[in-house]
């Protein structure tokens, strides 16, 4: 397997791995013009990463079964997850199905909840006066919205407003990456010592579990004397989890890991994602009054429903294609080899390295989209108009030329939910607030190892004159 941005030989490439620090983006987008539709290996500081692209290599990737390679095991030993979270919470992922199902097909029941949470959470924490600007920072800000929205539809009242639950909801995954760099130091034998006496995102589960504890007790009181189902029976994840986990006598641990997880896989995508949609804004005025107005259409016709935001084609465009331009990650479909696995092709893939799609370099690839390196924000609208195209450029279509939510089996579960999240507060922010530049200027795209540096900076928000009553239909 050619190696790209380093020599193969052990001291060299750790040196090159602190480089791909800087410029891994442009090394895997050299390696992808390079070696397309083969695979391509570069040095990580502690791993080689092996690269797939070209539609039947990720087509081949995906089919793999999970005892091969698998998504779960990408950071479980990195971030000693089993003794973090204990080991049901890691190892019988029922969490991740509930969101795939009960999440996804309850959608139009919650989404006035989260319309509701949205509604009190924004001024609360976009606090304008008057017609004055107010600067805001924007990702602290959205984090905060996005916890306690997401956190209604997750855990329901009272705890999707307790301050102190929301805080741990956000750190976890920080506590989690921290702890990753200080487990690196430490040989692989003294990694679970340490990860249970020092772990960060341990200690942030374990706190939470008090403040949940009320809750997990009243509804296991309820369930008892009523069984399956009961009037008022609430529709959050917390009472799907604990549909599984009571019979299955889990701890609040077992639960509030079950909980957690969900955090780490939602709160900080979404909130960078919006994060990253309200600079473009700010720094292209001219996208939204477009923007605008397709919103205030559809909302007159449908209401704030999902039906409204399934209409949506501008702003579902907008959404894809920064995911598009600029995913969160330079490669997605992340898989830990569990044994050496041997390619169609091939090309073996040494047990226990890691095998990635080249998602960045495919998304910004001219003959995979037209004008691929420029910023189109209503190319998939446009593609959608086009006869039987309406569904295969949604933001939550996957596929081989489009993997910002990765693509078959693994499939982000949680991406039918995002889009109408992200769309009920992209629409109550556009229809609420005029949005600027402060002087903290632009954001200019840059990524660090694998990820995106999201703006860091403030914008500026000043409340309409003709503020639009947000209310679920
Ligand atoms: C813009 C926001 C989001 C982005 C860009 C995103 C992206 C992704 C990606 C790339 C994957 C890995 C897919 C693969 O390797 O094949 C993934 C997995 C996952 N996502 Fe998301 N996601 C987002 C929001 C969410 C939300 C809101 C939830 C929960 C409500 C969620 C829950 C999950 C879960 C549970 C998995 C693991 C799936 C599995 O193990 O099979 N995500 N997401």
């Amino acid at each position: 397997v050619p190696t790209v941005g380093s020599s193969s030989l052990p001291i060299l490439s750790y040196f090159a791995g602190r480089k791909f620090m800087q410029n891994g983006r442009r090394l895997l987008q050299e390696g992808y013009k390079k070696y397309y539709g083969s695979v391509f290996k570069v040095a990580m500081s502690d791993q080689w990463i092996y690269v797939v692209s070209g539609p039947s290599l990720v087509e081949e990737i995906r089919s793999w079964r999970d005892d091969e390679l698998s998504l779960a095991e990408v950071f479980s030993q990195t971030l000693q997850l089993e003794l973090v979270m204990g080991t049901k919470a890691t190892k019988h992922q029922y969490h991740v199905d509930l969101v795939k199902n009960e999440l996804t097909h309850n959608i139009r029941v919650i989404l006035p909840d989260v319309i509701d949470e949205l509604s009190l959470a924004v001024p609360e924490h976009i606090p304008t006066k008057g017609s004055e600007w107010t600067k805001v920072h924007v990702l602290t800000t959205m984090q905060k919205v996005v916890a306690r929205a997401s956190s209604r539809v997750f855990v329901g009242l009272p705890a999707c407003r307790n301050q102190e639950y929301l805080d741990y909801a956000i750190s976890y995954t920080i506590d989690l990456m921290n702890d990753g760099k200080v487990f690196q130091k430490f040989p692989w034998i003294f990694k679970p010592v340490v990860a249970l006496l020092f772990s960060n995102a341990r200690k942030t589960l374990r706190k939470s579990v008090p403040i949940l504890k009320p809750m997990i007790d009243e509804r296991k009181a309820m369930m008892a004397k009523w069984g399956d189902d009961w009037q008022d029976k609430p529709s959050d994840l917390l009472q799907w989890i604990l549909d599984i986990a009571v019979p299955e006598k889990e701890t609040d641990f077992d639960i509030a890991a079950r909980l957690m997880s969900i955090n780490l896989a939602s709160i900080h995508t979404t909130s960078m994602s919006v994060t990253i949609a309200l600079f473009l804004l700010a720094q292209n005025p001219e996208y939204i009054e477009p923007l605008r107005a397709e919103i205030r259409s559809v909302i007159e016709e449908e209401g704030w429903t999902k039906a409204a935001f399934g209409r949506m084609w501008k702003v579902d465009s907008f959404l894809k294609e920064i995911l598009r331009h600029w995913n969160l990650g330079t490669v997605t479909l992340l898989r830990r080899a569990l044994k050496d696995i041997k390619l169609r092709d091939g090309t073996v893939i040494p047990r226990d390295t890691m095998i990635v799609a080249a998602t960045d370099a495919t998304h910004n690839d001219g003959a995979v989209y037209d004008g691929a390196d420029h910023f189109d924000p209503f190319r998939f609208a446009r593609m959608r108009e086009a006869e039987g195209e309406a569904t295969k450029h949604q933001l939550v279509h996957t596929s081989v030329k489009y993997m910002s939510f990765g693509h078959g089996r693994h499939a982000c579960p949680g991406r039918f939910f995002v889009a109408n999240e992200i769309k009920s507060l992209l629409s109550y922010l556009l229809l609420n607030y005029d949005i600027k530049l402060s002087d903290d200027g632009p954001w200019t795209p840059s990524y660090y190892g694998l990820d995106i540096i999201p703006p860091l900076g403030s914008l500026l928000f000043k409340k309409r004159e003709n503020s639009v009553h947000y209310e679920a239909a």
